[in-house]
């Protein structure tokens, strides 16, 4: 039944916008319970990242294994690595009644749209791609060619904001949890997913 069942929540957003921040702050925000699921890459480890809390860190052949055997929920190449949501993770979470996050980029999230459309899609935008540059470069974990792809797959991303329900301005970090959290508990409210607990209540099912 749909109000049994966890709410899937998709954020995406042009790299360094500030998803992984944003992210972290409302999973410590207690106003509001989700899981996060881990996602796998083949990128490289960056400093103070650890395998199985910021990703599932593995080789490309295991990472094409996992797709050969049906283990991924969706993934997508980004510049030169592949990401990608392990499934049963997922599918787990959301049956025991759990809502689940995923911080994943475009294409990955039109593939979650596709299988799971009764997800909620929030686009995290920048003020302006001047201070999504500066974001970039302050983090200080790409080097000049990478921010420059980076930049350029930003344009290409922001294009695809129309794929999604809601877009989120991260101005302030804070301003941005607030907004979020105010579109999940809405999302909570919506009559499909309410619906048959009322049906129990007066009986009609
Ligand atoms: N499709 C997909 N994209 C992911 C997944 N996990 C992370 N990403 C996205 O991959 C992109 C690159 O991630 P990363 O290298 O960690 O850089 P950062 O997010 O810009 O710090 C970002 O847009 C992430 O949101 C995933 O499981 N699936
Ligand atoms: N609202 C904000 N204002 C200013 N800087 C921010 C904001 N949100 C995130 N940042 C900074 O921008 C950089 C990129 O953030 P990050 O969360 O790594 O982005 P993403 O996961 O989207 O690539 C980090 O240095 C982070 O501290």
């Amino acid at each position: 039944m749909s109000s049994e069942k966890g709410m899937l929540i998709v954020l995406s957003g042009p790299s360094g916008v500030g998803k992984g921040t944003v992210r972290k702050a409302i999973l410590e925000d207690s106003a509001i319970q989700f899981k996060y699921s881990v996602s796998m890459t083949t990128r490289q480890k960056r400093m103070g990242e650890q395998d199985g809390v910021d990703y599932f860190f593995r080789t490309k052949e295991q990472f094409e294994t996992e797709i050969a055997q049906g283990g991924m929920l969706e993934y997508a190449k980004y510049v030169d690595n592949y990401y990608g949501t392990p499934l049963r993770y997922v599918q787990q979470t959301l049956d025991a009644g759990t809502d689940v996050f995923l911080e994943i980029e475009v294409n990955g999230a039109m593939q979650v749209r596709q299988k799971m459309p009764d997800g909620v899609f929030i686009f995290l935008t920048p003020p302006d791609l001047a201070s999504l540059r500066d974001r970039i470069i302050n983090r200080g974990s790409e080097d000049q060619s990478t921010i420059d792809k980076r930049m350029d797959k930003a344009r290409q991303e922001i294009k695809m904001m129309s794929n999604y329900d809601y877009a989120v301005v991260n101005d302030q970090v804070s301003n941005a949890v607030q907004r979020i959290e105010q579109i999940v508990r809405s999302e909570h409210l919506r009559v499909p997913r309410v619906i048959d607990s009322y049906k129990k209540m007066i009986g009609d099912n």
